[in-house]
């Protein structure tokens, strides 16, 4: 007999993958500190070999990772931040050949490590705390923030950094002052274009983290397709490629500044695509372009790349939060004119529709009537099978009767269990076949799930010149009070 296959096996390979890397984390704690520490190694060689003069490279991505795991986890990552500081003054004394004692590597590597998780803990921290209090319309004051703090604590940190390589007699005090701009601008970068890429791996990998992808804006209804973006992140790449390869073939200065062109394929990116893919295709681009600048020996006009990449990340910042806003503005629209259960329109919606199409039909010299009806007995079907169930019963009343209306036909919830409907065009005699027909396909519609049967009274009126569709609401809802006092199940005109 063939045994059916067990459920984690029906789950795709990515789930699967993050599942286990969780249960990992929670029999083994001390793995995410050795996966972060690692990771900041990973990243710090990655920098160190792309360096074009000593302690200076296009952007520097120990530092995003530094902030956004402070910003994500929160100061439990101040040690496994400081052992992969002290990794790295003793590989870099290896990779400069440069013989330190011992102590003195031990005290560059601690102070360095205290200094810069200082600085970054410091800022993410503020960052955090704003972050949890701030709704959606929050996130351009936000980004505007996670920038300020993002150069600010970069600052700090170049400086701390240089103050313990002059304190320990790595760098002559002399230096200090031209290596920081490089070193400063190189750290900003690497937060500026690493931490939402950073940020979403961390949400993906490290179940705790106090943060959402919603907290941070990369969240976006309505995924556009994958392909597209492949395509035009390739295009990204590939004039990144080009504008490289034509400022190293020829060698002056306007070709340089030929690199701002990537801003089109970029906000090309930013204003079709999701906040992540945007973070992404940021992250790529300015990877490839310092690796580009190692490979084509582009140092000297490096201050070039540097405010460019900066431009680039600013502008994608404040371009990420137009499809996000724009895409919130339309849930909030649905949700102020429609009614989140029935999806009818709601009260207030329905009266400045109806308004408008009652003035319409008023100037072709139509009349316009109204229905109000209200579901009989429903109090009972709450008490009895619930409310879940009551809601079941809404739901599927406003189906079976959104069914039976003409395109030109309102249906709206005015509360409750009582809906009205708008005729316009229709004159009394009509609304009140039409009423009679909507009542008897109610009353031949089961509650699902129940064996009730549902029935609804049923209250019309024309809606009279001069009258507002209030004042004849309030006429309906008099002859729907009579249609219940006269036994339910029927329809009453006024
Ligand atoms: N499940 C559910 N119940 C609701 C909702 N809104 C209002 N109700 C309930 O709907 C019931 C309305 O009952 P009424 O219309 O006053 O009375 P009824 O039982 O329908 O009796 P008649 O109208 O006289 O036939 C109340 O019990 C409300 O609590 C809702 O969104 N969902």
């Amino acid at each position: 007999m063939k045994t059916p296959p067990s459920r984690l096996t029906e789950l795709p390979k990515s789930i699967k993958t993050r599942l286990l890397i969780r249960t990992l984390q929670q029999r083994y704690p001390f793995i995410s500190d050795l996966a972060l520490i690692m990771t900041w190694i990973g990243l710090w060689r990655i920098s160190a070999a792309m360096e074009y003069l000593p302690h200076a490279t296009i952007w520097f991505p120990p530092s995003a990772l530094t902030f956004v795991s402070f910003l994500m986890i929160g100061k439990r990552v101040f040690p496994a931040i400081l052992i992969s500081g002290l990794i790295a003054t003793f590989w870099e004394n290896t990779l400069y050949a440069s013989n330190r004692p011992l102590q003195e590597l031990l005290s560059t590597g601690l102070l360095f490590g205290i200094g810069h998780s200082l600085a970054y803990g410091i800022g993410a921290h503020l960052l955090s705390q704003r972050i949890t209090k701030a709704t959606p319309s929050d996130l351009p004051r936000i980004l505007l923030l996670y920038l300020l703090i993002g150069s600010c604590a970069a600052l700090i940190a170049s400086i701390f950094g240089l103050s313990v390589l002059v304190f320990n007699g790595v760098m002559a005090p002399a230096d200090m002052a031209k290596s920081l701009v490089t070193w400063w601008f190189g750290d900003l970068i690497g937060i500026l274009v690493l931490t939402p890429v950073l940020s979403w791996i961390v949400i993906i990998y490290y179940p705790k983290s106090h943060l959402t992808m919603s907290h941070i804006g990369l969240i976006q209804l309505n995924s556009p397709a994958r392909n597209p973006f492949i395509i035009k992140l390739l295009v990204g790449i590939l004039l990144t490629t080009l504008i490289m390869f034509a400022a190293a073939q020829f060698r002056f200065q306007e070709m340089v500044f030929s690199v701002f062109f990537l801003c089109i394929p970029q906000m090309w990116i930013v204003y079709t695509e999701t906040p992540l893919r945007s973070g992404i295709s940021l992250a790529l681009m300015s990877t490839w372009t310092a690796l580009l600048i190692k490979l084509f020996e582009l140092g000297d006009h490096i201050v070039v790349y540097q405010f460019s990449v900066c431009i680039l990340a600013a502008s994608t910042y404040f371009g990420m939060t137009i499809p996000l806003l724009a895409s919130t503005n339309l849930r909030l629209r649905e949700m102020a004119f429609y009614d989140g259960l029935t999806k009818t329109a709601s009260r207030e919606h329905f009266w400045a529709q109806a308004e408008t199409e009652i003035r319409r039909a008023r100037f072709y010299g139509q009349p316009a009537t109204l229905i109000v009806f209200d579901i009989d007995k429903f109090k009972q079907i709450n008490d009895h099978y619930g409310h879940t169930i009551g809601d079941g019963a809404l739901l599927t009343t406003a189906q079976c009767i959104g069914k039976l209306l003409h395109q030109a036909d309102l249906l709206g919830r005015f509360g409750g269990d009582e809906f009205m409907i708008l005729l316009p065009g229709a004159d009394l005699e009509l609304a009140k076949s039409r009423a009679e027909a909507l009542r008897q396909t109610l009353s031949k519609t089961q509650v699902p799930t129940t064996d009730h049967w549902l029935s609804g009274s049923f209250g019309v009126v024309m809606v009279e010149p001069e009258e507002t569709i209030q004042e004849a609401f309030k006429r309906a809802d008099t002859c729907l009070l009579q249609a219940k006092q006269a036994g339910r199940n029927c329809v009453i005109a006024g």
